[in-house]
Parts: structure tokens; sequence; C-alpha cells
């Protein structure tokens, strides 16, 4: 199909989930009655980087759904609802029609899910996969947001769902010593849907800056670098206990079959796109309830050995874990 008809095909399948939508796809750009305060972010996929290039499990529906999930879960962080994502498409000559259009019909059906509308973006030629989506959500005034900033000095710090689970997910994927664990068809299934499908928690955060949580990231690299950038915004140190990390059902089962430790998987795996929070201690019992883990707590940063940022500790002692960086 030439790169019109493509576009025409899948942009026929697209609803609008809002009244803000004025000009949709198919001008030179979108137009969007705004709401008071916009929020934007900006998040990558590339085939062989987020996602291995050759697995018969990384379909173009995993790789739509994953690529909208990602940038979704950085609103989600936030604080506020989806509004607009705009999808910019790099494809090589081995996708072919199906393969595009049912990568853009899995966003569409998260972008359903979740209230988004994908209002507009680019389609490219190019020599890897690559997908970029920009997502807009839109805020009623600039406090009602989770910012990474405002930690407070004695907030307890917490984390929604369970960790882990993607990078045991990913190395069931390709790590051979992986297939050696012993787990349940569903255990294992629930592994890889972590790492593949990773689900937004727009919902949470959203409940989390209702009941009066004050700061608050997505876990993509993972607590050991996510928590120090709370850390370091706030200009405060935020101590984690790496044993209360709660780990996904068959996270120690795939680090020991790796030979690794099942908290360093939780704390420096990456990729479960769960919040990381901080909160007054008054707030705790709420927030426990609404599904978060309290796994530390927030302390002054004095003092050359206590800078801002995060410390990982285990019976007390500070561990040197590190989570995913692109430029290692
Ligand atoms: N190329 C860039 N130009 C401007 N700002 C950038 C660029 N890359 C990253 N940033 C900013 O740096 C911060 C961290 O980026 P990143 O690690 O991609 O965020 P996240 O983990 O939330 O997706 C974000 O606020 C982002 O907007
Ligand atoms: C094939 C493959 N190898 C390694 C990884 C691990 N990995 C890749 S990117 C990443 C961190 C998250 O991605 P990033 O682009 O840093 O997202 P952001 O922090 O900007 O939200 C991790 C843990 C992976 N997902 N897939
Ligand atoms: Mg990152």
């Amino acid at each position: 199909m030439a790169e019109r008809d493509l576009i025409s095909r899948f942009v026929a399948g697209l609803r609008t989930r809002d009244d803000r939508l004025l000009i949709g796809p198919g001008d030179d750009a979108a137009v969007v009655r705004a709401g008071a305060v916009a929020v934007t972010s900006t998040d990558t996929t590339v085939l062989g980087v987020h996602l291995p290039a050759d697995d018969p499990h990384v379909t173009p529906d995993v790789v739509g759904h994953r690529a909208l999930a990602t940038a979704l879960s950085d609103l989600a962080a936030m604080g506020v609802p989806a509004g607009e994502a705009y999808v910019a498409l790099t494809l090589p000559t081995s996708w072919d029609d199906g393969h595009v259009i049912a990568l853009v019909e899995a966003m569409e059906r998260l972008a359903a899910a979740t209230g988004t509308t994908i209002a507009g973006g680019d389609v490219s030629s190019g020599p890897a996969l690559v997908v970029t989506v920009t997502v807009v959500g839109w805020a009623d005034d600039e406090h009602a947001l989770l910012r990474r900033d405002a930690a407070r000095a004695g907030d307890r710090v917490g984390v929604t769902g369970q960790l882990g689970g993607s990078a045991a997910g990913l190395a069931l994927l390709v790590d051979p010593r992986a297939r050696t664990a012993t787990l349940t068809p569903n255990v294992r299934a629930a592994l890889l849907d972590r790492y593949l499908r990773p689900e937004p928690r727009l919902a949470l955060g959203q409940r989390l800056l209702r009941l009066g949580a004050h700061a608050a990231i997505d876990l993509s690299d993972g607590v050991a670098t996510d928590a120090g950038h709370v850390g370091r915004a706030s200009g405060l140190r935020l101590r984690i206990d790496v044993d209360r990390l709660p780990r996904q059902l068959g996270v120690d089962a795939v680090a020991a079959a790796v030979g690794r430790d099942p908290a360093q998987l939780a704390a420096a795996g990456g990729e479960d796109f769960e919040l990381l929070v901080t909160a007054p201690p008054e707030r705790a019992g709420a927030i426990a309830r609404a599904g978060v883990t309290w796994i530390g707590e927030v302390a002054e940063a004095a003092g050359d050995d206590a800078a801002p940022g995060v410390v990982l500790e285990r019976d007390g002692r500070p561990l040197g874990w590190a989570g995913f960086e692109h430029r290692a």
C-alpha cells in the first residue's frame, strides 16, 4: 500500500474520546481545545533495544500496546488522566501493511481502555522499527500534579503493585538459563505479560494524588535509578530497604535460575511501570489500602556521604545496585 493509503487505512479505525479534539489526523497539525494545564511526555520504543527483534512473542500487537503503555505511564506518574497521543512510526521494509495495521489497532485498543485519543502522528521508512509516542494529559491547575521534586523529609516511600516481573519475563525470552526455572503455566504467562504488555497505572496515579501523596515517578529504569531522580529533584535522600520490595510471583524462581539476587531484579531490572510515591505518614494507611507497599523513607541529605538521591539498603547497610542506563 502507498503511504497515503496505509495512513488512511489505519486512521479509519481511530476514534475520538473527548470533545477537545477539533481537528484530528489528516491536516498539517492536530488542533485541540486546551484544558488549563498541559502535561506532555514523549517516549521511544526501538525494536532490538526495548523488545527483542526476532522473537515470536514480539508481535506487532505487543509493540503497539507497549509503545503506548510506556508513554502513558509518565502521565500516570504525574497523576493526570490521559488526553491525546501522537504516534510517529519508523517502518523498515520487513514490516508489511498487515503488521503496521495490527500495531495501530493494538494501540487503539489500549487508547480505548484508557480514554486516550490518538490525534495524529507520522509515518517514515527507516532501518529499524521505531515507535515514538507523545502523550498529553490535562490538569485543572499546576498544583494538581504528582511531581518528582515534591518529596518531603519524613515522607514514607512506597511502590504500587509488584516488581521484578518484567525483568524476569525478559529473561525467560532471552536467557536460556531462565528456562530451567520451575514455574506454573499461569505464573510464567504473567511474567511474560508483565514484560510484553505493561499496564499504565493511570487511575491509581490520580487516586494517589487525591489521597495526599507528595511525589511520584514511574518505574521504567528500576527503583535503583528512578528513586534517585526523586531524591535529587527534591534535594533529599530516599532510603529503601530492598528486602521490602514486593516481588511478583515467579521472580524468585527465575532469579535463582539465572544466578541473580531476586531483590536485585526487583530493584534494578526495570520496566515494571509501577509507580513509586512518597507520602506523609498520616496518609500511609489510606494509601496502603489503595495498593501501595511501604519500602522506605525520605531523609534529609546532609554531608558528603549522604548526598541527595537514593540509598538502597539491606540489613541497614548500603548496596551499590544501579538500574538501566542507555549509555552505560
Ligand atoms: N532530547 C531531549 N530534549 C529535552 N529534554 C529531554 C530530552 N531527553 C530527555 N529529556 C528530559 O529529561 C527528563 C528525563 O528523560 P527520560 O529519562 O526519557 O524520562 P522518563 O524516564 O520519564 O521517560 C525528562 O524530563 C525529559 O523530558
Ligand atoms: C531486548 C531488550 N533488552 C533489554 C531490555 C531492558 N531495557 C531496555 S530499555 C530499559 C529501560 C526503560 O526504557 P527507557 O527508554 O529508559 O524508558 P524511560 O526511562 O525513558 O521511560 C530496559 C530495562 C529490554 N527491554 N529489551
Ligand atoms: Mg530510562
